[in-house]
Formats: C-alpha cells, sequence, structure tokens
C-alpha cells in the first residue's frame, strides 16, 4: 500500500506539469505533483525563461537610457554590472513562484517537495530533501522533467570562468568579454545581453548563418543588428578544445583559430531529465539527448505513463509545454485534445524576432506562388515616437487565393505584434485574407499600421501583375 493514491501524478512543476495538473484537477481528477526543487515554477521560472526574459528587459531599459537623448537631460550613459542586473531578475522570479505556489491550494493538487522515480508503471518512490521515502500510486503519470544544458564531457563545467545557461545566472563579476559556444536560440539572446551591458562578445556558430529555420532576410537582420550592437559573430567554426585557466578561457577551434575571452558560456543545446527517474524499472527508454518519445495522445510506449514539455523534445518552449500540458490532461480522461504541431517563434534576441508560418525558402522549394508584402518601422509613426526604428514586417501570401502563408517580424514587440497576424492566418478560407489588413481600421499610431502598409505593398505588386 502507497503512503498517497491519486488518479493522476505529474512529476515536475515547469510550464507543462503544472498545466497538466490544473487541468486535470479541474476536470475532476485527484492530483498531485512531485516536484525535487524546493520551489515550483520549474526550469522556466528558476533558469530560463524568466531570468533570461527579466535580464533581457533590465539591459533594454539601461539602453534606452544611453541612447535616448531625452534621458541625456539627465546625465551621461551609465554602465551596471552584471550582478547588478541579476538584482532585478531575483525580484521578478519570487512573484512568479508566489503566484504559482498559489495554483495548487486553489485547485487542490497536492505538492510533495522530492525527487521521483519510478517502482513500477502505477508506483513512484519519492526521495524527499531530509532523505526519507515516500511511496505514491497513481493510475496515470504524467513526465514533466523538462530539461538541462547538453554539457560535452570535454568541457570543464567546474571550472569558474566556464557557465551554461543555468550558472551565468550566479555570475559575480561583468566579464570584459565574452566568448559564447552555440548560437542558437539561448546563444543570440544571451549574446544581445551582454552586449547590451557593453561586454564584448564573441558568438561561436556551427552552421552557416544565424538561426537557420529563420526566414534568411530576418536571419541575416539579426546577424547585422548583433554586429551593430558589438557582437562579433564567428560562423562554420567548431571547437577542438576549450583550455580554461586562471585568466579566462581559450578556446582552440578545428580550424586552427584560437579565441580568448575572460569568460566562456557554453549553449550548445539541450538534454531531456530522464536520467535518475528509473525508466529501466517500467522498461522505458530515452534517446541520446535524454528524449522520451510519445503517441498522439502524449502517451509514451508504456501503458499510462505520459511526457510532455521539454522532455519530449522540439519545440521545447514554454509556450507549447502549456499547451501540451493541458492537453495531456484531456488525453487521459478521453476528452477531444489538440496535438501541438506548429508554435510561432518568439526571439527575445535586441531586435526581437518572431515569425508564423512557411519561410520564403520554404515556398520557393513547395513552388508556391506566393508574392511578399513589407513594412519597416521606421515609416511608422508609433515606431518614430517611441524612437524604436528597426524592424520590419513582412507578410507572405498567395498570389492566386491572397492566403496569408507566412508573417515575419523583427524589432520593438515583434513577438506580441506577430499574434495578429497569426490570428488572422489562423482562419479557415476565405477569412486567411491579406486583403483584411486593407479592409480594416486599425488603432493609430500603432505597430498594428505596419500590417496594414505591408499589405498595400504586397497587393500592389499582385495587381501589376
Ligand atoms: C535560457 C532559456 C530561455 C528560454 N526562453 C524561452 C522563451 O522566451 N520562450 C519560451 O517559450 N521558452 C523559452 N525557453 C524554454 C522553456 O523554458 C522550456 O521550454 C520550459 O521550461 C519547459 O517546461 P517543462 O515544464 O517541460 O520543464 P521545466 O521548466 O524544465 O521544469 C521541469 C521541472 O521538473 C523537475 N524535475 C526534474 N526531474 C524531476 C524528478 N525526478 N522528480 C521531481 N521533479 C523533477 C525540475 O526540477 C523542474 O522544476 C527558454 C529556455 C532557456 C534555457
Ligand atoms: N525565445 C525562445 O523561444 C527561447 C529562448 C531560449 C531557449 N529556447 C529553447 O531552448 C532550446 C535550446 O536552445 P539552445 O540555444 O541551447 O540550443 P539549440 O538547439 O538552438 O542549438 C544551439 C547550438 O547548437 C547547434 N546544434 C544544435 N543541434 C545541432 C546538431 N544536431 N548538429 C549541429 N549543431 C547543432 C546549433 O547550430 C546551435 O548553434 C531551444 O530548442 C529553444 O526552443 C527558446
Amino acid at each position: 500500500m502507497a503512503d498517497h493514491q491519486y488518479d493522476l501524478v505529474v512529476i515536475g512543476s515547469g510550464p507543462a506539469g503544472e498545466a497538466a495538473a490544473m487541468s486535470a484537477a479541474k476536470k475532476g481528477l485527484r492530483a498531485a505533483v512531485i516536484e525535487k526543487r524546493n520551489v515550483v515554477g520549474g526550469n522556466c521560472t528558476h533558469k530560463g525563461t524568466i531570468p533570461s526574459k527579466a535580464l533581457r528587459h533590465a539591459v533594454k531599459q539601461l539602453m534606452r537610457y544611453n541612447t535616448q537623448h531625452l534621458f541625456r537631460a539627465l546625465g551621461e550613459p551609465r554602465r551596471l554590472t552584471f550582478p547588478q542586473v541579476m538584482s532585478e531578475v531575483n525580484r521578478v522570479i519570487p512573484r512568479q513562484v508566489e503566484m504559482h505556489t498559489s495554483f495548487y491550494a486553489r485547485n487542490r493538487v497536492d505538492l510533495h517537495i522530492g525527487e521521483a522515480r519510478f517502482v513500477e508503471a502505477g508506483k513512484l518512490e519519492v526521495h524527499l530533501l531530509d532523505g526519507a521515502v515516500e511511496t505514491i500510486s497513481a493510475e496515470k503519470v504524467v513526465i514533466a522533467t523538462g530539461s538541462r544544458p547538453y554539457r560535452p564531457e570535454d568541457v570543464d563545467f567546474s571550472h569558474p570562468r566556464v557557465y551554461d545557461s543555468d550558472t551565468i545566472l550566479d555570475m559575480q563579476h561583468t566579464p570584459k568579454n565574452l566568448i559564447i559556444y552555440g548560437a542558437g536560440v539561448i546563444g543570440c539572446e544571451y549574446a544581445s545581453i551582454f552586449a547590451g551591458l557593453g561586454v564584448k562578445v564573441d558568438l561561436i556558430n556551427s552552421r552557416g548563418s544565424l538561426l537557420e529555420f529563420l526566414d534568411d532576410e530576418i536571419s541575416d537582420a539579426l546577424s547585422y543588428h548583433l554586429r551593430d550592437i558589438g557582437v562579433n559573430v564567428r560562423h562554420r567554426e567548431e571547437y577542438a578544445k576549450v583550455i580554461p585557466d586562471g585568466r579566462g578561457v581559450t578556446i582552440e577551434m578545428k580550424s586552427g583559430k584560437r579565441i580568448h575571452g575572460d569568460a566562456l558560456l557554453w549553449c550548445n543545446g539541450r538534454t531531456g531529465n530522464t536520467q535518475y527517474l528509473g525508466l529501466e524499472e517500467i522498461g522505458l527508454e530515452a534517446n541520446h539527448r535524454g528524449q522520451l518519445s510519445v503517441d498522439e495522445h502524449y502517451m509514451s510506449a508504456v501503458e499510462g505513463v505520459y511526457a510532455v514539455g521539454d522532455v519530449i523534445g522540439w519545440p521545447s518552449l514554454a509556450s507549447a509545454s502549456y499547451d501540451q500540458g493541458r492537453a495531456v490532461a484531456n488525453a487521459v480522461i478521453g476528452k477531444g485534445h489538440r496535438i501541438i504541431k506548429d508554435a510561432p517563434t518568439g526571439i527575445y534576441t535586441l531586435p526581437e524576432i518572431s515569425s508564423v508560418g512557411k519561410t520564403e525558402s520554404e515556398l520557393t522549394a513547395a513552388k508556391v506562388p506566393y508574392e511578399v508584402g513589407r513594412a519597416f518601422f521606421k515609416h511608422t509613426a508609433r515606431a518614430q515616437i517611441s524612437g524604436e526604428k528597426v524592424g520590419m514586417l513582412k507578410i507572405l501570401f498567395h498570389i492566386d487565393t491572397l492566403e496569408i502563408l507566412g508573417i515575419h517580424c523583427f524589432g520593438a514587440e515583434a513577438a506580441e505584434i506577430v499574434h495578429i497576424g497569426q490570428a488572422v492566418m489562423n482562419q479557415p478560407a476565405p477569412n486567411n485574407s491579406i486583403e483584411f489588413f486593407v479592409n480594416t481600421t486599425f488603432n493609430y499610431p500603432t505597430m498594428a499600421e505596419a500590417y496594414r502598409s505591408a499589405a498595400l505593398e504586397g497587393l500592389n505588386r499582385v495587381t501589376r501583375l
């Protein structure tokens, strides 16, 4: 007999786990969450999305102060140290924790603090922080254990100058120069943050361009603007050796180059948290990246054991994890659920990037007859007023049906602006039409004006055909 019994137990209190447990409880299931950190919120709140976005917000405010004419009346441009901006971030995290904690009591979801391990498919051991062990049985178990930074064995992460995206948050100084190895989403976001603080950044990319999944024009714009704020972007480079010493870190590249920095931030992908779950006890195996495969009901290869969030790999986003969590709760009770097949991209670099739908390269490869409408933020009244003139919105649409096929945007508030286009694009035909933007009156001055300008520009090209 187990110490506790539930209909559904979730392992992990990040976005995926929280959404699964709260949705299940709202549907009448007796639900619990097991979390090994002594507070809820997951890596999302403590190491990933929230701290990185709060850091970026603080740095962006500093950049505005230092670059806008208005503030010169208050004084000369100023610098803040990394620990100073981190102290602001450390005010945001407890607010998030407090809010997420309140959901548990409100929805009557029990929280067990400790590390979960399978004993058998419907039975878990919870290793409590004081060393005691409790057992929990549940008809259904949802694995939502998230992910951690991938650490190759030949890099010494115990060295005080070698960081990953978790440990960088504890850095107690501001390096003069920083090497960021890995130019994925995390590498590009942190390159923006550190460059904004006045740190010289070497961003090392193993591929030929930044964030290759983006539309080419947006990827080019990101390279240009990162270089513009002082990031040295190096493409097609791979490390041969990482040599940390008392003065910093030197990376020897396969190309023969040597790059030295005061510190190294390693951002080369993530690994699913499955290693201590006792998966072997239930005959479940993770892939080489620690990730689990699931079917269209988010169920793993073992009956009654489900998985959602980063632990199942793509798209590894907080946004998608919340939706997957809600979906798995519906799947468990046999109600219709949505499989999350696509999510917009929202990348909080400086400038911000966001997109939804197809890129030009994808449409060209598929031989779809499309046209492009563009609007530059510098031509909108709102951007001229705010002074945030860097940016562009681009709408890709079908020449014959005028259906919107993709929205690609960079610049201030791009991650918000994209949703206007997404809402239209997700309408069934004939409502998904670029004409919506010329037949609808928008508030003025707003960044939504960019949709009207881009639509008019695109439609002008089509009517010339
Ligand atoms: C630097 C960074 C920035 C990011 N920025 C964004 C962004 O801007 N937008 C976005 O959408 N996504 C972003 N992400 C991705 C996002 O954070 C993740 O997709 C999201 O956190 C995944 O949620 P999750 O619920 O799957 O797991 P996590 O948030 O990883 O939470 C998993 C939880 O499970 C717990 N756990 C693990 N093993 C056990 C065990 N055996 N027993 C008990 N508990 C356990 C962990 O302690 C953790 O609390 C970012 C990620 C990083 C690293
Ligand atoms: N704003 C956001 O949405 C946001 C922000 C940060 C992180 N994240 C999430 O965190 C995850 C991890 O980000 P990351 O930057 O550590 O990793 P990543 O998966 O984006 O890749 C990081 C680097 O590793 C390289 N790489 C990855 N897989 C490779 C492969 N198979 N072969 C060769 N090179 C490869 C990439 O080229 C890149 O340079 C992302 O999947 C993303 O979803 C999202």
